[in-house]
């Protein structure tokens, strides 16, 4: 078996490097497996909490779409399930964060690796809370082919839908266990419909201030671990 968390010789491009727009920023990493509901938390998650919703997935198919020979080959990498390098979607997500007068943002589908999560950390910021939607395989590979039937994304087949649970399991799994060890993890299941999964996300959301001074306004375990990591209003 090949590694499916391989990736390509990386590309150093520093020229919108700027970390110091970014220090105030507020950021929720949303993490779970393909088909999960990521995407669909992040919407209603917009509309009661007014951040910036920020899809990694999104934005590596905006750049596969200019057909550059760097679209190219990261087109080819999706296909295959696998992950895009590091330096190039962080480079892209700090991009939109600057280009936004927001300051608070889901950072959707990303680190899927420990070294992602590990160059974010250090170029930008560590995240205050991190909500992992945990979901079956036999239920998100359900999800996928309905939304494929539709979505005209290339990896929503069968085939690539089952590579792309490999790398999760590889990859991305380990992540979720790192913020769970930090304290910073939401776990919750995305099985119930979109209204019920949402109540729980609402309990996790509730229980982080940002650095603005907004008040919480649940306590529940998320909260302790977002007072440890000093976001909770005084
Ligand atoms: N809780 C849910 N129950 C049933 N279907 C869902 C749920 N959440 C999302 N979906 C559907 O599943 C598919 C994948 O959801 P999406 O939000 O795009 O996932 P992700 O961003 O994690 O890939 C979409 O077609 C969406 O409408
Ligand atoms: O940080 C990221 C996010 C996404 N991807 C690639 O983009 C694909 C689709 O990711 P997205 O989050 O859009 O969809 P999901 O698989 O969660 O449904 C993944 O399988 C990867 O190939 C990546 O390489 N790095």
């Amino acid at each position: 078996m090949g590694n499916f968390c391989c990736h390509f010789e990386a590309r150093h491009d520093d020229d919108d490097e700027n970390k110091a727009d970014l220090s105030k920023a507020t950021i929720v990493f949303v993490l779970g497996g393909p088909g999960s509901g990521k995407g669909t938390q992040c919407e209603l998650l917009v509309k009661k909490y007014g951040y910036k919703h920020l899809s990694a997935g999104d934005l590596l198919r905006e750049e596969v779409k200019k057909g550059t020979q760097l679209g190219k080959e990261m087109e080819s990498i999706m296909k295959e399930g696998k992950l895009v390098p590091t330096e190039v979607t962080v480079k892209l997500l700090r991009k939109a964060m600057q280009a936004s007068s927001n300051d608070k943002f889901l950072i959707d589908g990303f680190p899927r690796a420990i070294d992602q999560a590990e160059t974010f950390e250090q170029d930008i910021k560590p995240p205050a809370l991190v909500l992992f939607f945990d979901c079956p395989e036999e239920e998100m590979k359900k999800r996928l082919l309905k939304r494929g039937e539709s979505s005209g994304r290339a990896d929503d087949n069968e085939e690539t839908i089952v590579k792309r649970f490999r790398t999760f399991l590889d990859c991305s799994m380990p992540v979720i266990e790192h913020y769970e060890r930090q304290g910073k993890l939401a776990k919750i299941s995305a099985v119930p419909p979109p209204d019920e999964v949402f109540v729980e996300v609402q309990r996790a959301m509730d229980g982080l201030s940002t650095e603005h001074g907004e008040k919480p306004r649940a306590s529940d375990h998320v909260a302790a671990h977002a007072q440890g990591a000093g976001l909770m209003a005084a």
